[in-house]
């Protein structure tokens, strides 16, 4: 599927639970709790094996139960239709563990 720069404002109306990131760089950002630390790693399995098949990857750090995800496109300096898609599957993925 082509690649559209589409910004953060623009993705999250399209999205629930995600705000702009705080860094500088125009970026969506998320924090996943889970039950535990097995369910938080399990999300970022699955999610890695996407991030992979997509070669496109999350910047993410996990503390026991919780996952913060900041996605962006680092090609593109902006938030583009690969975040959109990749949130798009962490949240139904989260529903589905949860
Ligand atoms: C070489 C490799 O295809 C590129 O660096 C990919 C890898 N994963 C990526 N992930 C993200 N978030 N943005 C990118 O621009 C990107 N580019």
């Amino acid at each position: 599927m082509m690649t559209k720069t589409i910004g953060a404002e623009a993705a999250l109306t399209a999205l629930k639970g995600w705000t702009k990131g705080e860094g500088e760089r125009d970026e969506i950002a998320k924090t996943f709790r889970f039950d535990d630390f097995k369910q938080a790693f399990a999300f970022m399995t699955a999610t890695a094996l996407k991030a992979e098949q997509m070669d496109h990857h999350p910047e993410w750090s996990n503390v026991y139960n919780r996952v913060e995800v900041v996605l962006t496109t680092h090609d593109a300096d902006g938030v583009t239709t690969r975040d959109l898609e990749l949130a798009g599957f962490m949240d139904a993925l989260a529903a589905r563990l949860g």
